[in-house]
């Protein structure tokens, strides 16, 4: 697909039009269309999208779609979303979609309709969720369970610990709600030093069950837990989200306090599973039925809306145009919410994990550069940060700018000026400000080149009405679907991840060697001098 990509008319197109922008600047692209700030938005699922200020003009995204339809978009996205094996390398669907899709809906993969099965997991946690809030289920000794970790790692983390923040307003009273996520003692201590095994329920979340990290930590929080309760105590105190109940039986527990879900969840796709069941503990079924909807809006938005005013499909293509035509090698998000503080590490794995592909669906090495790098940290933090390198540096950085018009936390007139700001950088990133200004504001001569900012730096606005669970699924929905889109321009498998396989292995391998002392080291020069160097220092002196 890749070889066959760049030879696409649509891609030559875009080549011979990315010539035609070189001279091109946002502050008269902008002059010559004063509808332009109009013109370029979309909304769908209650997101509001200005992409005005982008280096596009109406030629870059009639061209961008045909690339889309030359792609073979439209049936990806059908196959995709009936449940056909689009992730080739692992033989499974990517049918995410299915999580959210309504009670009584049918929606087929392997030739089985899903919906029943994934409601059932849906009742089953709002059942144990409705018995932990209201004390049916307790711990062992009787007390009330008011403090939830949840141990994973990766996708089996980082979508839960990104909605417990950005769902801080939704919270049930009294849960508390932690992540052990890192193999690093120091995580599992810091988490645990202040909580009372007699109120804290552990819930194991891994799709595998074999994750190091996982499992390492679920065996500490075990020894903790029976240290202090005794071995009885664990029936009361783990729950286990896991695809492989097998593993779950073998750790000991019992299958009724398993909560499954299914080989075509991807783990970065699985913050709406079960895996989501701290987010539903901590802000209850009820919140958690709203973010799926929120999801599901985005779905059916994606699937309806034309490619020239979807929400998905633009922001991917968006990123193709900077990725490939334009040589940009990162992307930041921006959230100017104090509650999206984790976003930016969610999206990471999302589309890092998903297209960091170096070669196509058929094994051949892709023609193109592939995902971006994704970064970045709310506003206004970032701004008295790395906003100087995006203002005035060399590089160019597409950046995604996320704000609310409503707060859920007002402190006297703080959103207006947060949202100020917000606005405020689309501005300078788009106009910048030139030396005849400076100038005419009486600048010192000799600062102008310093203080020049050249603008015409690109960035999307997206807007929503408040942070609330739905406006999160279909934040995350959208994000999900343009990786996507990427994937399918790229023509790469987004939904593998062998990459992190190698690294797993030989780990396995240095922890034998660790273990035997170090007696046949049978690793490169570099490698064998240090694992020497940390076996002789690490009892300290
Ligand atoms: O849920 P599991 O199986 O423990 O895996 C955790 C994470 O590890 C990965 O496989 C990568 O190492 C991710 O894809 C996944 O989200």
């Amino acid at each position: 697909m890749s070889q066959s990509l760049t030879a696409l008319p649509s891609w030559h197109a875009l080549e011979q039009h990315r010539q035609s922008m070189h001279a091109q600047h946002l502050r008269e692209l902008f002059a010559a269309d004063p509808e332009r700030g109009r013109r370029f938005t979309a909304e769908g699922a209650g997101l509001y999208l200005d992409y005005s200020k982008n280096l596009i003009t109406d030629e870059t995204i009639t061209l961008l779609i045909r690339l889309a339809e030359e792609c073979g978009l439209a049936k990806r996205r059908a196959a995709m979303f009936a449940g056909e094996i689009i992730n080739r390398s692992e033989g499974r669907a990517a049918f995410h979609c299915a999580l959210r899709a309504p009670a009584g809906a049918v929606m087929h993969t392997g030739g089985e309709n899903v919906v029943p099965q994934v409601q059932e997991v849906l009742a089953r946690m709002g059942a144990f969720v409705d018995k932990v809030h209201d004390g049916r289920w307790s711990g062992a000794t009787g007390q009330r369970l008011r403090h939830v970790v949840n141990i994973g790692i990766g996708g089996s983390y980082l979508g839960p610990e990104m909605a417990w923040r950005a769902l801080r307003n939704f919270r049930h009273a009294d849960m508390d709600v932690r992540f052990i996520a890192n193999i690093d003692g120091a995580q599992f201590l810091d988490v645990t030093v202040d909580l009372d095994p007699a109120e804290t329920l552990f819930i194991i979340s891994s799709k595998t069950f074999t994750t190091l990290e996982t499992m390492t930590n679920a065996h500490a929080a075990r020894a903790w837990v029976v240290a202090k309760l005794g071995e009885a105590a664990v029936a009361r105190h783990f729950v286990a989200v896991s695809t492989n109940t097998e593993a779950v039986r073998a750790f000991g527990m019992d299958p009724e306090h398993i909560f499954g879900f299914w080989d075509w969840v991807g783990g970065r796709y699985s913050m709406d599973s079960a895996i989501g069941l701290s987010t539903m503990l901590a802000v209850g079924p009820r919140h958690f039925a709203e973010l799926l909807a929120g999801f599901r809006a985005m779905d059916e938005h994606f699937q309806t809306a034309p490619l020239a005013r979807n929400l998905p499909v633009l922001l991917g293509l968006l990123s193709v145009w900077y990725n490939n035509f334009f040589g940009a090698q990162t992307q930041a998000i921006l959230p100017y919410a104090h509650d999206l503080a984790r976003l930016p590490a969610y999206l990471q794995q999302l589309q890092m994990e998903s297209n960091g592909k170096g070669v196509d669906e058929t094994g051949q090495p892709v023609a193109v550069d592939t995902g971006p790098i994704i970064w970045g940290e709310p506003g206004t933090d970032g701004q008295h940060s790395f906003y100087q390198l995006i203002h005035q540096g060399t590089r160019l950085i597409p950046c995604d700018l996320i704000g609310f018009c409503q707060p859920l936390s007002p402190l006297q007139n703080q959103h207006d000026l947060l949202m100020a700001n917000l606005f405020a950088q689309a501005e300078a990133l788009a106009f910048g400000k030139g030396a005849t200004d400076l100038r005419a504001e009486g600048a010192a001569e000799a600062q102008i080149p310093f203080r020049v900012c050249p603008g015409n730096r690109p960035s999307n606005l997206l807007l929503a009405d408040a942070l609330s669970p739905a406006t999160l699924g279909a934040i995350i929905a959208l994000y999900e679907h343009s990786v996507f889109t990427q994937g399918v321009i790229w023509g790469i498998d987004s939904f593998d991840q062998w990459g992190v396989e190698l690294g797993k292995i030989l780990a396995q391998r240095v922890v034998a060697d660790i273990q035997d002392g170090g007696k046949s080291l049978r690793h490169d020069s570099s490698t064998n001098t240090l694992l020497q160097r940390y076996l002789q220092r690490r009892e300290g002196s």
